[in-house]
């Protein structure tokens, strides 16, 4: 069976409601479009308050290649004493079906710990989400020539009490936090293809063989340009893109091209 390909953008805090069901909408067109015979898994994580009409907007068109939505941030526990805080149970009466933890802004401009990124990545599961922990190392540490240790531990914390029954539903997504961004310089496929294999192999000694059926995506300042050298890397299982996917004629231009090669 040809491997599943995984294409997802976080919106980060860009686009308000209309402007997400206008994006949602076009991408959802465009992307029933998409070679019929390719195994594909497309996400879209909006801001919270988009989520709602996010999920309506895309159950409204129907196309091959569904968009799958996901949220940014999710606090562990069910209900509480969290103000400004969304809960599983929130985003679960939402539709969302997905919900990405620990993404580089996340951890640091929120200091978020890994400790904290278990705590969710627990509960996602346990709540049944697809749960993309997004994992990734500072230039300081890069510098230091620490990022496998930085990785391996990120995960090792991360993905702590994660049961074998749990994995179909876990995402990875190796963003150096070094890459992402306006200030962002993309990872060469080379260095992000090796920082991959790092992951796949922590992965299979937390879970065993079946730790290598994690799918473990490449974020980081993808573009139209780095995107082909990336997409075919052997540790690379898909693309999650920022800014070169807000615009959905041009996220789809990206996908096709890779599709068709
Ligand atoms: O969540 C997405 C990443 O932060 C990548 O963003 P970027 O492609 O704009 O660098």
């Amino acid at each position: 069976m040809a491997k599943k390909i995984y294409f997802g953008t976080n919106l980060k805090m860009y686009k308000g409601n209309a402007e997400v069901v206008d994006y949602l909408t076009q991408l959802s067109q465009l992307s029933d479009t998409l070679p019929a015979d390719k195994d594909l898994e497309l996400f879209v994580i909006p801001s919270f308050t988009a989520l709602s009409d996010a999920v309506a907007a895309v159950r409204s068109i129907s196309s091959k290649h569904p968009i799958m939505i996901g949220a940014q941030n999710m606090n562990p526990h069910d209900c509480g004493q969290f103000t400004g805080d969304i809960s599983p149970l929130m985003l679960k009466e939402l539709g969302v079906r997905l919900v990405m933890i620990g993404h580089s802004e996340r951890r640091h401009v929120f200091k978020e710990t890994d400790q904290e990124e278990n705590a969710k990545v627990l509960a996602a599961l346990k709540h049944q989400f697809v749960t993309l922990l997004c994992v990734g190392e500072t230039l300081e540490q890069k510098n230091y020539d620490i990022s496998d240790e930085i990785l391996r531990t990120q995960l090792k914390i991360g993905l702590h009490g994660v049961t074998p029954a749990q994995l179909p539903l876990l995402r990875i997504a190796y963003e150096p936090v070094w890459a992402i961004g306006t200030a962002g310089i993309p990872a060469s496929a080379d260095y992000a293809d090796a920082k991959q294999a790092v992951i796949k192999q922590c992965l299979i000694e937390l879970f065993g063989k079946e730790g290598n059926k994690i799918p473990v995506f490449y974020g980081g300042s993808v573009n139209p340009e780095n995107a082909p050298e990336l997409f075919v890397q052997p540790h690379i299982d898909g693309l999650f893109i920022g800014r070169s996917a807000w615009d959905a004629e041009k996220f789809y231009t990206l996908m096709s091209g890779l599709l068709t090669e």
